[in-house]
């Protein structure tokens, strides 16, 4: 059984709680509490693998350009960063989302290794006619930053929603083997150093 563990951020009201609750219930609920930080467990299999997913959807705070950070960018395998097309000040705290994970977790990949697994998703798809964010923009900054991307409505889409956390789980099973192979790579190289070490002196002093 594989345990994932996935962080939801974005600013106040962009549909994080609705998105995540899409995905896990089908179902789409007008209003949530946004008063407290919510853990949202689920068993599901992906690829014939079993997995305990976990998603951390954390309540926004005020003067949110920090939210509440710390705490899941640490804790979290994946992310899934949301902001509201119709809303450019959710974007734009987006993108300062994605600069402070790569800043946190960035160290965990080298170049032309496999990226901290992240998606931008942009929702509310269905208020396209008062959109402040295009499509475009939204992808470049999701090229840049190594990353998915989404438009979804948490109002209107399930398929979409599914799809995207179905490759944000893949992307972070790739990691986790990653990184577990990388430990165990670097775990035999210091092995191989200490028996070095002990029977290469051992051999000199004889
Ligand atoms: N039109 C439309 N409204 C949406 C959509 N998703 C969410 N909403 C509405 O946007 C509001 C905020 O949604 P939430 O899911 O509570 O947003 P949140 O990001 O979790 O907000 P906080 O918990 O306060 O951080 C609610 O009134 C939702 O009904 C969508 O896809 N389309």
């Amino acid at each position: 059984m594989t345990d994932i563990k996935l962080a939801l951020l974005g600013s106040r009201g962009a549909g994080k709680s609705a998105v995540l609750v899409r995905f896990l219930t089908k179902r789409f609920i007008g209003e949530y509490a946004s008063n407290s930080n919510s853990l949202y467990r689920k068993r599901l299999s992906i690829d014939g693998r079993q997995l305990n997913l976990e998603v951390f959807d954390p309540c926004s705070q005020t003067g949110e350009s920090r939210c509440i950070l710390e705490e899941p960018l640490e804790w979290a395998d994946g992310f899934v960063v949301v902001y509201n097309i119709s809303d450019r000040t959710s974007f734009l705290n987006a993108k300062n989302i994605l600069r402070q994970i790569k800043e946190t977790r960035g160290g965990e990949t080298c170049k032309g290794e496999v990226d901290i697994p992240i998606c931008l998703v942009g929702n509310k798809q269905d208020l396209c006619h008062s959109r402040q964010v295009t499509e475009e923009e939204a992808r470049a900054a999701a090229l840049e930053h190594k990353c998915h991307f989404q438009e979804v409505s948490a109002a209107e889409d399930y398929l979409e929603i599914a799809n995207l956390f179905t490759k944000l789980m893949r992307h972070v099973m790739e990691h986790l083997k990653y990184r577990a192979d990388r430990r165990r790579y670097s775990g035999s190289k210091s092995m191989a150093k200490l028996i070095n070490n002990v029977f290469g002196k051992r051999r000199k002093s004889v």
